[in-house]
Order: C-alpha cells, then structure tokens, then sequence
C-alpha cells in the first residue's frame, strides 16, 4: 500500500474533524477521548439509553467497548448501533476479553448478530476465539492464538462479513480478501493498559474520514504504531511513554509517517 495513501488518510481526518461516539469501558474512557482529539477528531462518551441512538446518529464513527460491560451497557451499544446502521456510521467493536467470559463472549456474539459492524478490532487472543480458531484470552489480555494470524483475521472477516483488525507485535488488518500487516509500534505499548482500546478510538477516527475500511484501518494502524515508536524513543518507563504517546500522536507529521509507515500485503488461503 503507497506510503503517501497512508499519510493522506491522516490528513483526512484533521481536515475532517470528525465526531467519535464512544460507548466504552471506565478503565479507559479518557484516555481514549484524549487519544482521539489528539488523532485530530472529536470525541463523546455517551452511553445514557435515552440518548445513545440520537448522539450516534450525529457521528462519524461509533466506537463500542466491552470493557467493562453491564446488561444495560449492551442495551445502550444496540441502540447506538442501530441508529448508526441507518445512518450509514461504521460501528467499531472491540471485544474487550471475549473468551475469558461467557458474558463477554455472548455480548460480542450478540452484538455481531443484530448490528452491522464495520470493523471488528481485537487482540490475537479476542479474534482467535471469535473466529473460533482457538483463541485464548487471560482477563482482557492475549495469551496467543493458534496458526497463521493472517489467516486468522482473514477467516474472522469473512466469518462475520466485517474489517477485522487484530492487534499484536505486529497488526493484521483483513477484510477477508485483502490483507495488510503492520510493524509500526513498540513493546511499550504491551505494558500500558489502554493501547488497544485506543486503536480502535484511532480506527474510529480514521474510518469517520476514509473512503474504503481496510485503507483506513491499515493507515490507522501505521499512525499509531508511528507514535509509539517515537514516544518509545524519549520514555523512560510505561508512564512516561504514555504522556509522549499523545503528544506524538497530536504532532504528528504527515511526512514522518509517509517515511515510515511499514506496510506489507499478506498472503492468505
Ligand atoms: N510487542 C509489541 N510491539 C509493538 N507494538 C505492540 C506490541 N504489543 C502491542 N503492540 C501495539 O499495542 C497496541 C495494543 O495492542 P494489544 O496489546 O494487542 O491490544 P490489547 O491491549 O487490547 O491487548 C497496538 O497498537 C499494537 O500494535
Ligand atoms: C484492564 C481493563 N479491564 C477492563 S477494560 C480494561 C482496559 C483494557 O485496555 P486494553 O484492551 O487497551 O489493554
Ligand atoms: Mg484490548
């Protein structure tokens, strides 16, 4: 994928400014919004039943979390979702520690069952289990997944009808026909609770401003993994990296990522 496409998807976004409709877990709630202004979109967190449907309506993007999930949480992400489905919103899920609970797994079942979810963003382990494909998952984190991870996003695509970002070392980003493998980012990024839920405020973003979800996605991908890198470069522990990881994020230049955006197409079966 052309370097330049990349960097253009990240103009898109701060000349589009869009609005990010987050339903989302209280572990990470802020971290997320300030990610997603420093993406140079605008975000809400609304998940209030009485208002989710009209809130999402007004969005560019409806970003749902299972984080920290409630019965009435679900309720709310139905309605959003639905209201979003008419308005022609993508809908990002991130299936926050499905498999390490039947609830949660049920949620994203559910919630992959009666909306149409236009990118589905988890970790190996998350993706593995809901492309049945032996994913395992310890709380909300990954504890791997068998076989080829292309190939397991790829089934996962094609599985649910949806992009399937599954995040890791590196990122696999597939709507079952193609796919794309990102390097960008760093280790750091595995010891700072919140990168994960992050990506998908940053597919949100880019997804609101893109033409095609799988370019969005990948450039998404490549612009965070870019931020952490550098943030990476000057941190000197988990939560000094965090303070930089915004700021590179906010600063970060077109042209740097057009420089260093790491993109390969995968071969799948
Ligand atoms: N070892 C690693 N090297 C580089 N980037 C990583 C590494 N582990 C995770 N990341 C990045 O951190 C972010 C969160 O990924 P991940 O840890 O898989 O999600 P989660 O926090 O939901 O488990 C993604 O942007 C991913 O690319
Ligand atoms: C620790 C924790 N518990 C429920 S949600 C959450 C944050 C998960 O964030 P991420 O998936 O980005 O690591
Ligand atoms: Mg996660």
């Amino acid at each position: 994928m052309d370097s330049q496409k990349i960097a253009d998807e990240l103009s898109a976004v701060r000349s589009c400014h869009p609005l990010v409709h987050h339903i989302t877990n209280t572990v990470t709630i802020n971290d997320c919004a300030n990610i997603t202004l420093c993406t140079g979109a605008a975000p809400v967190m609304a998940a209030a039943l009485e208002e989710a449907g009209e809130m999402a309506a007004m969005a560019g993007a409806l970003v749902l979390n299972i984080g920290t999930l409630s019965s009435a949480q679900v309720e709310s992400m139905l309605i959003a979702g639905k209201a979003a489905n008419a308005c022609g919103i993508p809908i990002i899920l991130d299936p926050v520690g499905a498999g390490a609970t039947a609830m949660r797994t049920e949620a994203c079942e559910r919630l992959l069952a009666e909306l149409n979810i236009a990118v589905l963003k988890g970790n190996a382990g998350e993706i593995g289990v809901l492309a049945g494909a032996g994913g395992e998952v310890r709380g909300v984190d990954s504890a791997g997944c068998a076989g080829d991870l292309a190939a397991v996003a790829a089934a996962c695509a094609r599985k649910y009808g949806t992009v399937v970002v599954m995040t890791g070392p590196e990122d696999y980003i597939s709507d079952g026909e193609r796919t794309f493998v990102v390097g960008n980012g760093n280790p750091l990024m595995a010891r700072l609770s919140g990168t994960g839920c992050m990506t998908a405020s940053v597919v949100g973003a880019f997804a609101a401003a893109g033409t095609d979800l799988v370019v969005s996605s990948v450039a998404a991908c490549a612009a965070f993994g870019r931020a952490g890198e550098r943030a990476a470069a000057q941190a000197r522990g988990p939560y000094s990296f965090r303070t930089a990881l915004f700021d590179e994020m906010a600063n970060l230049m077109e042209e740097d990522l057009a420089a260093h955006a790491d993109v390969k197409k995968a071969d799948t079966i």
